[in-house]
């Protein structure tokens, strides 16, 4: 395998045959890789075009600008984090990006937004809807490579507490010495059921292989890059991969990236799904969306 699948997903609003057809290559995609690029998905490229924009200036605002809506449980993780304020990697200490998070769910506006750049706010906004509409489209492709019924994941799918957050690799060095690499995001996998990835022009985006090899995941323009995170991975019973990803610094430039991560429903119970279980004990106890996240945010800031 030298790049992960390409997949088209008009098809899913298309006649029976092409979501089958559509969600077919979704589901061996999901088991094989736990990535795919997606075409065809409709989202207006003006808007991510306005999205990478707002990100750029609110990251160009002064520190002290983006220190005041840090990021913390008080405001269930929502707002700025700085340079080396995330760690991906524990071996490899905090990652060289700063980002913001915003996030809409059950629990209302805990969003902290700066004061003087009101369209982070409605461009972000209307970025997230956008990409929670897609999300529950790519949901009904699930479903039916998971033998469910199409809607299955709707209803779990409509309070999501899902996060929408703008990256900054501030320009570095160049060239980097190789034994510094990975010089971006650590090794990880997802937490979460979805991630949905909008990348600049720069590169560098690297997926595990099955054989331990580093494969690029270059930008191509008009597609998102697609990733299995744990929770859909404990979700199928690991039928679903949550495959390790990293950004190595390919280029001497700011990047810039846009990753939605989607979730359930708090309340909704990541039990293994009907058509994934097996003979004997579940392979993971139950445990609700929310506690799941609600564990794993609060281990990811250092
Ligand atoms: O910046 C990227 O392209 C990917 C970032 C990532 O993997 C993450 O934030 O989980
Ligand atoms: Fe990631």
């Amino acid at each position: 395998m030298d790049a992960i699948p390409t997949i088209e997903v008009a098809a899913l609003d298309g006649t029976a045959a092409e979501r089958h057809a559509c969600a077919e290559a979704i589901g061996r995609a999901c088991r094989e890789v736990g990535f795919f690029r997606i075409v065809g998905h409709g989202v207006e490229p003006a808007l991510l075009q306005r999205a990478f924009a707002v990100a750029q200036g609110f990251f160009a605002l002064p520190p002290e600008a983006k220190a005041a809506v840090a990021l913390g449980p008080a405001s269930g993780y929502r707002g700025y984090f700085p340079l080396r304020g995330e760690v991906t990697d524990p071996a490899a200490g905090g990652d060289p990006k700063e980002g913001f998070d915003i996030a809409f769910g059950a629990a209302g506006e805990l969003n902290r937004w700066p004061a003087g750049l009101p369209e982070l706010k409605t461009v972000l906004s209307a970025y997230y809807e956008a990409i929670a509409a897609l999300g529950r489209t790519l949901s009904r492709g699930f479903a039916l490579a998971l033998e469910l019924p199409e809607d299955f994941f709707a209803a779990k799918l409509d309070r999501p507490t899902a996060i929408l957050r703008v990256l900054h690799y501030p320009p570095a060095g160049w060239p980097v010495d190789p034994a510094e690499l990975p010089a971006g995001c650590g090794a990880h996998s997802d937490y979460g059921y979805l991630t949905i990835l909008a990348q600049d022009t720069q590169g560098g985006l690297q997926v595990e292989r099955r054989d331990g090899r580093w494969l690029d995941v270059p930008p191509e323009e008009g597609s998102f890059v697609c990733n299995i995170g744990e929770m859909m991975a404990r979700w199928t019973a690991d039928r679903f991969r949550a495959t390790p990803h990293r950004v190595v610094r390919v280029a001497p430039g700011a990047r810039y990236s846009i990753p939605f991560f989607f979730h359930p429903n708090p309340d909704v119970l990541i039990e293994t799904l009907p058509t994934c279980r097996r003979e004997g004990a579940p392979l993971y106890p139950p445990i609700t969306s929310g506690d799941y996240l609600d564990r794993r945010q609060a281990g990811a800031y250092a």
